[in-house]
């Protein structure tokens, strides 16, 4: 166990960097120390130059990528401009953003094996350390699989094993998490979490996903164009909270409900939030919450499970709610768009991913798949761009089967984005990417598509660019511009808002809700799935678990931790205060009508207020914390449950 007290791990002073090709420094005087054992969250805006300051670490800037650097960066006391990407890469271990880059053995054992090899360890040692990275990221199983038949999330998975089985004494990782479910999430960062406490290994960890992250790290670093622009300790920095809400960050649902009320406070969990909010000893409450919302289990009356528009066990494997009913009587609906019957796919004969799928959506809909890593997700939406082709039952997109065409039969009808943007970009400009599709299908307003598409996902200004030289949230935005281009009735995303900062995510998702007539989406982000699907579906193993409402899946706590989902902290808290509300919006507003109930009689104002102000300018009045207090719902230690 290393255990050597008191040294800088990474000294970086005015460092500036220049890609080649390029007028604009990507970073602009980039000062940041790091001490030995600390674990850092690096954030910022997509584009702002996280991952080049990473690449910067290993010394793959400048040695492999050329181009204009000055300054000076100091990893564990080398100096990278002097030293060679050997000696680099075993003083940092860098986990890369896209999982594709860093893979290149064929088997799963041969990768993680492949740093300890180089480390010159004898076999029986090599072996130890490969179980136990499998192990620690929960892929001890797929030991002896080829490393091309894992998924988004498993890859990312091996990414980090690689590194675990060299236990570097710095662990630089971009994104690691991103493809990943949330509860594999959360077990592997308390893993990465305990290893940085008990062997003092120093973290820089970069990711958008702040509200699942922030709990593990000591430090927040946020970046924007090319500088450090907020640098705090995890306590403090939402005392800057102005800062995460300019730059377009995600703040943490406790945190943001916290402030929306006008309290002082940065809880980053619905247990810390009900401690500020004065919910008393919530702990156990939060972690079994009681379902408020239906009245018959504190009545003891019994209605129809459909009626109720809760989980129908439709017998095939499939739990339903009474909204879907439809789908189980075996004739098609009206609305159609997809039809699926006992669905069983995958990529060899022996080894079925799909396992009895049957599913219908309607025109209209906008779907969300979530699910634990290697469920199945994005085998699904292969199969309903008809890239996979059924081993058994059926596919019916269009109301036509899918078994004897090919995906170019839907070229214009049906979009599809894959979870990796790098397989879909092969143009030489942002520009010819998003006007390739329109080109093809001979379509007459060309121009025009291509500047909404662009315009949509927020990419106008980078039109010229090269695809490959776009950060990774830049080329997403323009892999999905170029499947909006052609204006699909049915749009396929697997995984649309990983790696993005939230203005992207809630440019890209409103525009979707407001422009595009059917949408299927794969996600781990459970409160985007909320918030833009208006139908959720859970597998697992290859089946369906759950189809519903959003709000009503949500509740199943059974179903969310065989999918390896979590509730979002807002649904906690709210199930704890015994009031039905999915979004901080919903809750804040939730509140503030009860507290206009109780003070109704205190006339038209404050009835305006609570209906018409936005949540801002209710915490802007100060008028939610008081009222809330004056009304009961809030005293002066906090909210009363
Ligand atoms: N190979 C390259 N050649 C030229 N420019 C590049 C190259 N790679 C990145 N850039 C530019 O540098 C800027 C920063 O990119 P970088 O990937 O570091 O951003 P990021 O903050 O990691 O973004 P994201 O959150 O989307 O991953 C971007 O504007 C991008 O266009
Ligand atoms: N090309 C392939 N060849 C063989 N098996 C594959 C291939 N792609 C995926 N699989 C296997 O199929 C299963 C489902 O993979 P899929 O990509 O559909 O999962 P997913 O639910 O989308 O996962 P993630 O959340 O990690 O993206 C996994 O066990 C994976 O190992």
């Amino acid at each position: 166990m290393r255990k050597k007290e008191g040294r800088t791990m990474i000294e970086i002073k005015d460092l500036w960097y220049t890609y080649p090709g390029r007028t604009e420094p990507t970073l602009k005087g980039v000062n940041l120390k790091i001490e030995e054992g600390e674990f850092v969250l690096l954030t910022g805006p997509t584009g702002c130059g996280k991952s080049t300051l990473l690449k910067t670490l290993n010394g793959i800037i400048p040695h492999e990528s050329g181009g204009v650097f000055s300054g000076s960066i100091r990893v564990n006391g080398i100096e990278t401009r002097n030293s060679n990407q050997m000696e680099l890469s075993s003083a940092v271990g860098l986990v890369f953003q896209n999982p594709d880059d860093q893979i290149f053995s064929t088997s799963v054992e041969d990768e993680v094996a492949f740093g300890p090899e180089n480390l010159c360890l004898d076999r029986e040692e090599i072996d130890k350390k490969v179980e136990e990275a499998l192990r620690m990221v929960g892929m001890a199983e797929h030991r002896l699989d080829s490393t091309n038949a894992l998924s988004g999330g498993q890859k990312q998975r091996i990414c980090i094993a690689s590194m675990l089985a060299m236990m570097p004494e710095i662990l630089a990782m971009d994104e690691p998490v991103s493809q990943m479910d949330p509860l594999g999430t959360r077990e592997i960062l308390n893993t990465v979490r305990e290893l940085n406490r008990e062997l003092k290994i120093t973290i820089l960890l970069v990711e958008h996903r702040l509200h699942e992250l922030m709990s593990f790290a000591d430090r927040v670093v946020i970046m924007d164009g090319g500088k450090i622009v907020l640098d705090q300790p995890t306590s403090k920095a939402f005392d800057y909270i102005e800062v995460f809400h300019r730059l377009g960050l995600r703040v943490p649902e406790p945190v943001e409900l916290c402030h929306t009320l006008g309290i002082k406070a940065s809880p980053l969990s619905a247990e810390e939030a009900l401690a500020v909010l004065g919910a008393g000893n919530c702990k156990e409450k939060v972690k079994t919450p009681r379902n408020f919302s239906n009245p018959e289990e504190e009545t003891g009356r019994r209605t129809d499970p459909a009626e109720r528009n809760e989980f129908v066990n439709t017998g095939s494997g499939n739990i339903k709610y009474g909204d879907n009913r439809s789908e189980n009587k075996g004739s098609e609906n009206r609305d159609s768009i997809i039809s699926i019957r006992d669905l069983w796919s995958g990529y060899e004969k022996n080894r079925m991913v799909l396992k009895g799928i049957n599913l219908e959506i309607r025109k209209g809909e906008r779907v969300a798949i979530m699910g634990t890593n290697g469920s199945g997700k994005s085998t699904l939406l292969l199969n309903l761009a008809a890239m996979l082709k059924p081993y058994k039952g059926s596919v019916k997109v269009f109301g036509g089967d899918i078994q004897p065409r090919n995906s170019y039969s839907f070229a214009g009808r049906v979009g599809f984005v894959f979870q990796n943007p790098d397989l879909m970009l092969f143009c030489d400009s942002v520009d010819e990417e998003a006007r390739f599709g329109p080109f093809q299908l001979k379509y007459k307003d060309i121009e025009e598509r291509t500047k909404t598409s662009l315009e949509a996902m927020s990419i106008l200004d980078l039109r010229q660019d090269l695809p490959q030289s776009l950060s990774r949230g830049q080329r997403l935005r323009t892999a999905v511009a170029s499947v909006l281009s052609i204006d699909p009735e049915i749009i396929l995303l697997d995984e649309p808002t990983t790696g993005q900062d939230r203005v992207n995510i809630e440019h890209m998702m409103n525009y979707f809700k407001d422009n595009c007539s059917t949408l299927v989406f794969c996600t781990h982000d459970i409160e985007i799935a909320m918030l833009y699907a208006t139908r959720l579906l859970v597998m697992d193993d290859g089946r369906i678990i759950a189809d519903g409402k959003g709000r009503e899946v949500i509740k199943n706590i059974e179903i969310l931790k065989q999918a390896s989902l979590t509730q979002p902290p807002v649904v906690e808290i709210a199930n704890y205060l015994g009031v039905d509300a999915i979004s901080i919006t919903e809750l804040v507003e939730v509140l503030t009508r009860r507290s206009s109930e109780v003070k109704k009689d205190d006339g038209e104002n404050y009835e305006r207020m609570s209906s018409e102000l936005t949540n801002s300018e209710l915490a802007d009045s100060g008028v939610v914390n008081s009222e809330l207090a004056d009304s009961g719902v809030v005293n002066s230690e906090g909210i009363k449950c």
